[in-house]
């Protein structure tokens, strides 16, 4: 499992290092580990190290310093590296490394603006040390028109490999949030733990791959701000039955999902959650939608019952409900059983405070801006999409609920504050009918949960519900290798992820004391 903190939380772990005078040991730790990690990029990336080009960024502070001791180091190697400094000042003794590895060295002003970005676009690569955790609002000019231009080349498919220094610069570090122009990157090298930032919002989607260089803050880190969750998590959580159990000890997860208007839910939700191994499924809805489930899933039990009249360990309610009275009434009934229940889709709008962390709300931003507002929350769906660590603890704090907000890295936050970031999706699975594989997986977590009530922390449902958007994002993924994403077509993929990882729990993310994450 990798834990974030926040940028904040970092700099705090750093002071007691500082205080005792081991701040330069530090930098030299951070910037060995940036250079190794840019040389291995640059190798990929041309062949070989020698005779590459470098642009290296650096801004007044220590971000910048880290930078340039890295392009010292890779000048060392054989780079021809050139420092931009974006600042009237740069970390002198840096400076100094730099020019005295052959580096040479500008001012970026705005009569010289068009030549350095020429320099940059022109480069193998480029390092950004602008900001670090010292930063505070967007990049400001004149290097918010370098940034531009070079993050137009990267839309374009041109331009070089932009490496950040602990994180991309005009991103806060402790919410992802982007208050103004960042610029972005294809891999970012974070010092001392991976920050929440580089996990959610806006700067999970600037950060590229994540690399992460331990420099000894361990022992003065505390306790993690977020979480992700990597193979071995998930190998633990999807449920294996053993020789003792029988269906209804396995768990039965209670549907009540789809309406006339919008079968397709019911039966990409029942999919699913056969997919990822449930006892039994039991569908409450219209005859019709039931009719559709059993021709494609025979297995399914259907009913038209009630949820007060149906014995199961789980619901899962929503999907595709439109305006049908039964299934929004079941949705109601879902989130007052006392059980766990994922709660989509238009059923979402019916939450409210009071609830409990078992009940998993699994709203996109629009869905979500609609709750916040409901609940007197003066909120848009931009806000949200901007800050979504922020909206999705919110919610969860307000409702009492678990909340999956979904997007391109999807959050799970439990209304204790416990927060999961999960990014293994990809965007072809941003298309209709996605949602409702996901309430599948999520449902099928739920009803076959063992964990003994006593030792489930607050974080629990979270953490199932964070399970759940990964193995999805992946069995999306999976299928994306073949093509544009049918979610009504994922179920092998899902299968075969349960097979893989109940079989043969993965290494995961790499974790080392000296090169830290990659994903
Ligand atoms: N502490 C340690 O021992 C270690 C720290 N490490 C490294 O240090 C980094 C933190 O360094 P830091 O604290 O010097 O801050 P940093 O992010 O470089 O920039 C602050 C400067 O930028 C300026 N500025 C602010 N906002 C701005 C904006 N929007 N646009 C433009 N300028 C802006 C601000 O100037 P001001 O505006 O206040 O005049 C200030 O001078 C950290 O991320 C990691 O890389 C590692 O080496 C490990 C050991
Ligand atoms: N850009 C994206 N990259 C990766 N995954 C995405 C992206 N956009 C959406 N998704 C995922 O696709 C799914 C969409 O769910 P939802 O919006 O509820 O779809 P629907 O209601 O149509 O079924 C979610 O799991 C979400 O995380
Ligand atoms: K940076």
């Amino acid at each position: 499992m990798i834990s974030a903190y926040t940028g904040t939380a970092v700099r705090r772990a750093e002071a007691p290092l500082l205080a005792e005078g081991r701040g330069a040991e530090l930098m030299q730790r951070a910037a060995y580990g940036l250079h190794a990690a840019a040389a291995s990029a640059l190798k990929t990336r041309r062949g070989r190290l020698y005779g590459a080009r470098l642009v290296v960024l650096a801004g007044s502070g220590n971000n910048g310093g880290d930078a340039l001791y890295a392009a010292a180091r890779l000048a060392a190697r054989g780079v021809a590296a050139e420092a931009v400094l974006t600042a009237p000042t740069a970390h002198p003794e840096a400076l100094a490394a730099f020019r005295t590895q052959g580096g040479t060295v500008r001012e970026l002003t705005e009569v010289n603006a068009a030549e350095c970005a020429a320099a940059c676009l022109a480069a193998d690569a480029v390092l950004d040390g602008v900001l670090g955790t010292g930063g505070s609002g967007g990049l400001r000019s004149p290097v918010r028109a370098l940034a531009e231009e070079l993050n137009a080349a990267r839309e374009r498919g041109a331009g070089p490999l932009v490496i950040a220094c602990d994180l991309p610069s005009g991103v806060d570090a402790d919410t992802g949030r982007m208050p103004g122009t960042c610029l972005h990157a294809d891999m970012t090298v974070t010092f001392g733990a991976v920050k929440t930032g580089l996990l959610a919002g806006p700067g999970a989607v600037a950060a590229g791959s994540i690399h992460c260089i331990d420099i000894g803050l361990g022992d003065y880190l505390g306790t993690p701000d977020a979480y992700r969750l990597q193979e071995a998590e998930l190998a633990r959580i999807l449920p294996v039955p053993d020789r003792a159990d029988h269906k209804y000890s396995r768990g039965v997860l209670g549907i009540a999902a789809g309406s006339s208007a919008y079968p397709g839910a019911a039966l990409m939700a029942t999919g699913a959650a056969l997919a990822t191994g449930v006892g039994m499924v039991r569908y409450l809805g219209p005859e019709g939608v039931a009719r559709l489930i059993n021709l494609a899933h025979p297995e399914a039990v259907c009913s038209t019952g009630t949820v007060n009249g149906t014995h199961v360990q789980a619901w899962l309610a929503g999907p595709g409900a439109g305006d049908d009275e039964e299934q929004r009434r079941r949705a109601v009934d879902a989130m007052a059983s006392g059980l766990p229940a994922v709660i989509d889709a238009d059923a979402v709008a019916a939450a409210g405070p009071g609830l409990h962390p078992a009940v998993v709300l699994t709203p996109h931003a629009g869905e979500l801006t609609a709750l916040l507002r409901s609940m007197g929350e003066e909120v848009s769906r931009t806000d949200i999409e901007g800050d979504p660590v922020r909206f999705a603890r919110l919610a969860a704090q307000r409702t009492g609920a678990t909340v999956l907000l979904k997007g391109w890295a999807t959050l799970a936050a439990a209304p204790t504050g416990e927060l999961y970031s999960q990014a293994e999706a990809t965007p072809w699975l941003a298309t209709a009918g996605s949602g409702d594989t996901l309430s599948g997986i999520l449902g099928a977590l739920l009803a076959t949960d063992r964990t003994p009530a006593d030792r489930r922390g607050p974080g629990h449902y979270a953490r199932l519900a964070a399970a759940a958007a990964s193995l999805h994002g992946r069995a999306g993924s999976l299928a994306a290798a073949a093509g544009p994403v049918a979610p009504s077509r994922l179920d092998p993929q899902i299968r075969s992820l349960v097979a893989e990882f109940t079989a043969h729990p993965g290494p995961g993310i790499q974790v080392s004391s000296k090169s830290g994450v990659e994903k």
